[in-house]
């Protein structure tokens, strides 16, 4: 939408509103229409429009990603009744729910909403919904005329937990008796920046990493992880990062390499290694245990890009040990037979990623989850051939749905009876598992599956 006749933006504060909201509606459409990711449709924005210093690329990266966090309930605006003004009431909603800092910009958007509301307002998403019924009930603020306008709106609106996920997401066995309202409240929450610690003692990063001014904390789990905030953070500026003793990675993620514990002097292939996250990890978990550690890392992927990330990575962290190799065509590029471990980092619907990127619920559907069962099956197979006898098989995706986790392990097993599972003890709650989910609300990470195997024959 171009400016439409009635809003009249007069004040400077309005005019800068008025701006941000034509770009964010640009950028918005343009995600939903070419179905591309929001961060790489940014990165191409950013790179073109060189005009926007740090403050404005903040504003609307983080505005852009709270529209689609909370679109599942912003979009019933549209629903309910289709008008010119709906954008800004969507805008300012969406900076309510997050408390964005940029209060003068929020009521901006709702003055054009032709709401007045005061700039220090904020508003709880999840105190809208009621525990019980799971549905939208007034709640109790001090309210003005522009408050009680909006919560009578919010209140009609009727918003449920599960309208923050696509329709499809009820049909791919995610959901589980006890798992709703924390899985739907994780996914629709901001994540907060994990990172791992290479060469050095958790503690000794911990008192650079305060040093720096950012509020760093370590958990109880593995004891190389580090708790990095919810803030955004210039790692260029850190020598810790540039020397290569700090790797961002997911908690969640974290979780594979655990999972694979590779012995110091083993032979490793990371078959969908992308650009090297768990590579990184199992090189570093090999030199924790023995500084002088022969082991070694083959790391494959499709894209030769990714492959040329790795490399970069694996300098900076001054890891000898880790050997790229393409995975060009059907063909194994590795010795079958040779391998203490294989990793199988499967491509998957990333649902478990889905509070980092909230825009991939909204810009997949259910074929993300269909579609890629008998690619995982096929990767799976293939890349088994490379495990030797007594060697460990582990496969992991970022999906959540037993149609791309449990269906692919049990159909690889029934083919492949010369592997067996592994009991598996899962590392934020101690339980026993013959194959882990890490669900995103037990350690506020993402979530990931994972199944470890042993071949018994050859
Ligand atoms: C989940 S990502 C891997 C992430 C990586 N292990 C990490 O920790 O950063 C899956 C990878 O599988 C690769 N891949 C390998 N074979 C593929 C295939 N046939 N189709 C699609 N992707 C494939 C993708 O290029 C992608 O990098």
């Amino acid at each position: 939408m171009d400016n439409p006749l009635s809003i009249q933006a007069t004040t400077p504060i309005q005019k800068r509103a008025l701006s941000y909201s034509q770009t964010l509606q640009k950028l918005f459409n343009e995600i939903m229409s070419t179905k591309q990711p929001a961060d790489r449709i940014l990165a191409q924005y950013f790179r073109e429009n060189k005009k926007h210093g740090s403050k404005d690329r903040k504003i609307i990266r983080e505005t852009l990603f709270a529209l689609f966090r909370w679109w599942g309930w912003l979009k019933k605006i549209d629903e309910q009744e289709s008008n010119d003004l709906n954008w800004y009431l969507q805008l300012g909603l969406s900076g309510l729910f997050e408390s964005h800092p940029w209060k003068d910009l929020i009521s901006a958007w709702l003055h054009f909403a032709q709401l007045d509301i005061a700039a220090s307002s904020t508003l709880s998403p999840f105190l809208l919904i009621d525990a019980e019924t799971n549905l939208s009930t007034p709640i109790n603020l001090q309210t003005n005329k522009g408050k009680l306008q909006l919560l009578e709106t919010i209140t009609s609106l009727n918003f449920q937990l599960t309208d923050l996920v696509p329709s499809w997401f009820k049909e791919v066995d995610v959901f589980q008796e006890d798992n709703i309202s924390p899985l739907i409240e994780a996914l629709s929450s901001r994540p907060p920046i994990w990172g791992r610690v290479q060469h050095l003692s958790t503690d000794k990063a911990l008192k650079q990493l305060h040093q720096a001014g950012i509020e760093a904390s370590s958990n109880t789990a593995f004891e190389d992880s580090i708790h990095l905030g919810n803030k955004n953070i210039n790692l260029n500026g850190l020598p810790l990062y540039n020397q290569g003793q700090l790797e961002i990675q997911d908690l969640g993620s974290q979780v594979i390499g655990h999972i694979c514990a590779p012995k110091p002097h083993e032979n490793w292939w990371d078959a969908c290694s992308g650009a090297g996250g768990k590579s990184l990890q199992l090189r570093s978990l090999m030199l924790r245990q023995d500084p002088k550690s022969t082991g070694k890392i083959i790391a494959s992927d499709i894209r030769n890009k990714a492959l040329e990330e790795l490399n970069k990575r694996a300098k900076r962290a001054k890891f000898k040990g880790i050997k790229t190799l393409p995975w060009k065509n059907d063909a194994l590029p590795v010795s079958s037979k040779h391998f203490d471990g294989v990793l199988v980092d499967s491509p998957c619907s990333c649902i478990g990623t889905w509070r980092r990127n909230p825009d991939l619920r909204w810009i997949s559907d259910i074929s993300a989850v269909l579609d890629k069962a008998p690619l995982q099956l096929d990767i799976l197979s293939r890349s088994a051939q490379a495990v030797k006898l007594g060697g460990k098989l582990v496969y992991a995706t970022c999906s959540l749905s037993s149609i791309e986790n449990e269906e692919v392990v049990n159909a690889f097993l029934q083919a492949h009876p010369e592997f067996s599972l592994d009991t598996l003890i899962h590392p934020f709650t101690g339980k026993q598992h013959a194959m882990l989910t890490i669900w995103p609300f037990e350690a506020n990470s993402d979530g990931m599956f994972v199944a470890r195997m042993t071949r018994d024959l050859i």
